[in-house]
């Protein structure tokens, strides 16, 4: 693919890291190129090396629907995901540093619905971001997840003939969440691709295990859908307390730290939904041109 004189960002939230595509003018990769520019630019070694890419739009939303803005998630394998939190507080980032919106609230359009951005900024430039991810489904159908039962809480999944206690949840995209006695011991590269590509799940999943250190601080580690390992899952920090605080393990307010650093997660409920905020920082680590 000729990417000569593409401007990009490489961003990163808590060491989760995007290469960064400013679409909001004007379309750079064409729709049906988006995969095979993924897959490319986030190949480490032979290019800028990353764990997504992120392409910020103009909403194309209607009525509710419509955002201030739009953001879009493409994996590294090249698979467009509905939402990404630790991607949209770098996405903010950008759009509030370089002055594409000069707002303390943004409406975000994504592929998970709308969500609402608070932002903290210092002489001009953002620090702090905090994210209404909006409500949750526990719903195997919304999962979507092929089981017998309406929810799936706690319930044994065979994995390579042994079985493994999850909870899955969807936050705009699907996470299963399982509870371990110690992260350190998980030979993630075993569980994750098992899990993430298992047969019940027809749309695949993001795994994450969970260490409880108390009702407000939890340890988790990832294994991402499209892109592996990686150092943080912001989507994921979300799930986890989510998942604990409706199996009665977690309080609302629960400090998620993960192999990056730390989030917090705060949970409402809402039309009898459980919802989360997430808080969090993002950096821009540089900006360059394809050559
Ligand atoms: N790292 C993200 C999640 C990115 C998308 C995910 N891999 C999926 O396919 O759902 C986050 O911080 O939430």
């Amino acid at each position: 693919m000729n990417l000569e004189g593409l401007k990009f960002s490489k961003m990163h939230g808590l060491g989760n890291d995007y290469v960064v595509i400013d679409e909001s003018k004007e379309e750079l990769i064409a729709e049906n190129e988006k995969t095979d520019f993924s897959i490319e630019v986030c190949t480490k070694g032979f290019s800028i090396g990353a764990d997504g890419v992120i392409f910020i739009t103009p909403s194309s939303g209607e009525g509710e629907e419509k955002g201030d803005i739009r953001f879009r998630i493409f994996n590294a394998d090249g698979s467009e995901a509905e939402m990404c939190g630790n991607g949209i507080r770098c996405f903010s980032k950008f759009i509030y540093d370089y002055n594409i919106i000069k707002k303390d609230i943004i409406k975000v359009e994504t592929l998970g619905g709308i969500k609402t951005v608070e932002i903290t900024a210092e002489n001009g430039l953002s620090k702090l971001f905090r994210v209404d991810m909006g409500l949750s489904t526990f719903k195997t159908k919304n999962i979507p997840m092929i089981a017998e039962v309406d929810e799936f809480l706690e319930k044994d999944l065979i994995v390579n003939g042994e079985a493994i206690a999850m909870t899955t949840v969807n936050v705009g995209n699907p996470h299963a969440v399982i509870f371990t006695e110690n992260t350190e011991d998980i030979d993630l590269d075993n569980y994750g691709p098992a899990i993430e590509n298992h047969e019940a799940f027809p749309e695949r999943i993001n795994v994450h295990f969970v260490e409880i250190i108390s009702k407000n601080e939890i340890v988790m580690l990832t294994w991402e859908r499209g892109a592996g390992y990686t150092h943080a899952c912001g989507t994921g920090a979300t799930s986890c307390v989510l998942a604990g605080n409706k199996l009665g393990v977690l309080d609302n307010k629960v400090l998620v730290h993960l192999p990056g650093g730390d989030l917090e997660i705060e949970v409402y409920e809402k039309e009898n939904e459980l919802g989360a905020f997430m808080k969090g920082d993002a950096k821009l680590v540089f900006n360059g041109e394809m050559i």
